[in-house]
């Protein structure tokens, strides 16, 4: 997926910033690295929050992916870094754990904290190979997202690619037409006060016009 024949100005590519968040060890970084090398190394740098940047094909179209891979949403960061994720993201990836009911209810909790946003979410129940030790079942997951309104996937970042995959590009997708959606409204508005202004001019210059 990654497009390194791609010779295009990276300001001409289309910028999608994704959040990945969740409590703790629910396998934020397993899924990003995942998505972003193929690679399940089994065992990730906790230390600081870092920002992916890499070139994908979201279908025929090049886009420079930024995924901030953070525990911003966890219990002891403050609101502002919240708001800061938030400010900064296109789009969020709200990852919770099936075998830890804590970092389900976790997410239900960051629910309240997106009353009012309209950034577009994708939501994923990880480690679904561990079933024997399943504390989460799909349908909790499958309503949770429609509470969300967004997509859900349960998946393994241990065990599977092309689902890890066509999570983060779904969730690509959702944000690129977000964009085009609010790109084409303020063309509109534009469009619109250029509208009055056209309007006004030729106005004025029929106004020049004499008058027989
Ligand atoms: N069985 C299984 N283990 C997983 C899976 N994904 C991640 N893990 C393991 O879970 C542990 C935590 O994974 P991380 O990716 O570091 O989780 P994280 O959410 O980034 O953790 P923090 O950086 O502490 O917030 C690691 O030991 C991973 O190997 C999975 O799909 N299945």
């Amino acid at each position: 997926m990654t497009t390194r024949g791609i010779r295009r100005k990276k300001s001409y590519l289309v910028d999608a910033k994704i959040a990945v968040c969740g409590q703790k060890s629910v396998g934020k970084s397993a899924l990003t690295v995942r998505f972003l090398t193929k690679r399940y190394i089994g065992e990730y740098d906790h230390q600081a929050d870092k920002v992916h940047k890499h070139e994908i094909l979201v279908d025929t179209e090049a886009v420079l992916v930024e995924i901030w891979d953070t525990c911003m949403f966890d219990e002891n960061d403050s609101i502002s870094s919240k708001a800061e994720a938030l400010a900064w993201c296109d789009g969020l990836l709200l990852v919770y754990s099936i075998n830890d009911r804590d970092s389900f209810n976790f997410i239900k909790k960051v629910k309240q904290e997106l009353q009012n946003s309209d950034t577009p979410v994708l939501l994923i129940g990880n480690k679904a190979d561990l079933i024997h030790l399943r504390q989460v079942s799909t349908e909790e997951g499958e309503i949770l997202a429609k509470d969300f309104d967004c997509k859900f996937y349960e998946i393994s970042a241990a065990e599977q690619v092309h689902q890890v995959s066509d999570a983060f590009l779904d969730l690509c997708r959702e944000i690129l037409q977000a964009k085009r959606k609010s790109k084409q409204s303020f063309i509109d508005k534009i469009d619109r006060m250029l509208g009055g202004a056209r309007y006004y001019s030729r106005g004025k210059s029929d106004s020049a016009i004499q008058k027989e």
